[in-house]
């Protein structure tokens, strides 16, 4: 199978690599492109694929073609490539807000389009994924995919219905957990830890924590409440955290983040 990328930022870097690293796809099956010299240097020396002048040369030479570009962009790249692309070809979207319906009616309703949302701890091959297909992908196209995308983490279907929500919970969450952890490290700091070690402590509390939920199979109440010890010290950070409406505003955020990916 040949992949290509049509612009080449953080997540289609992330993806990349995590790709090139699984051994699924050799470098030469990959190809990515990009507006600047400087990008298609970085394509080409950091990554070792080809790197593509136009998105029309991606769009030629892959089985399967991710849209790694903003939102914004989606329209102007869709207008360049759409009659280049044929019957047997996947495209594949990582952008929130557009539809199937959407990129159907722009693309053609001939093209095979699958919707994910990605999330940047692909990076570290953590990453977490939801995907979802048009009626054309065949079930094997879509698990192609899928096996593809879980060289950099973890992927699942969702219907499309869900892929808004999933912006919320994983495409976006990771702002929201690096703001906690710089929370939680600026109290240590305060309290008079180094500030690289207090990122330390912070981030490996987090990801330990996060290792326990997928791990254990336990309710996250109960987890808390095994920190809890009676008359202790963390149920006055909880009663604390409850006082400032702490599990209020991460669901007002992610509420307010999936309003907007369902606005874009
Ligand atoms: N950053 C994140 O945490 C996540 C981003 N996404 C989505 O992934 C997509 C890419 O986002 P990032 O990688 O963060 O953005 P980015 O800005 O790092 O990368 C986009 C790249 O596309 C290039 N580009 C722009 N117009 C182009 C064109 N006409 N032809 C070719 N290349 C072009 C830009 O120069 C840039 O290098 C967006 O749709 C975003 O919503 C999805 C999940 C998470
Ligand atoms: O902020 C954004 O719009 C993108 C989509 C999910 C994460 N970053």
């Amino acid at each position: 199978m040949k992949i290509g990328f049509i612009g080449c930022g953080n997540m289609a870097t992330a993806m990349i690599k995590g790709i090139l690293d699984s051994g699924k796809v050799t470098a030469e099956q990959m190809i990515a492109s990009a507006k600047s010299d400087q990008t298609r240097e970085k394509i080409s020396s950091e990554l070792g694929i080809a790197a593509a002048k136009t998105n029309v040369e991606v769009v030629d030479f892959a089985d399967v073609v991710f849209l790694a570009v903003k939102p914004q962009y989606y329209e102007e790249v869709i207008s360049e490539i759409k009659d280049d692309i044929q019957k047997n070809q996947v495209i594949v979207t990582i952008a929130p807000g557009k539809t199937l319906t959407w990129l159907s009616e722009r693309l053609g309703s001939e093209v095979k389009i699958i919707r994910t949302m990605p999330n940047t701890p692909a990076m570290v091959k953590e990453g977490m994924m939801g995907m979802c297909k048009n009626e054309l992908v065949t079930d094997e196209e879509l698990q192609q995919v899928k096996e593809i995308c879980e060289s950099f983490g973890k992927a699942e279907v969702v219907p499309e219905s869900l892929i808004d929500v999933v912006v919320g919970v994983s495409g976006s969450s990771p702002a929201y957990v690096f703001m906690f952890i710089e929370a939680m490290a600026d109290a240590a700091v305060a309290d008079g830890m180094p500030r690289a070690q207090a990122y330390k402590f912070a981030a490996q509390s987090v990801l330990g924590s996060a290792k326990m939920v997928l791990e254990t199979g336990k309710h996250p109440g109960e987890l808390k409440d095994m920190v809890c010890s009676p008359g202790g010290t963390t149920i006055e950070a909880v009663r604390v955290l409850e006082e400032k409406g702490m599990r209020s505003a991460v669901i007002e955020a992610s509420k307010a983040c999936v309003k907007k990916g369902r606005e874009m």
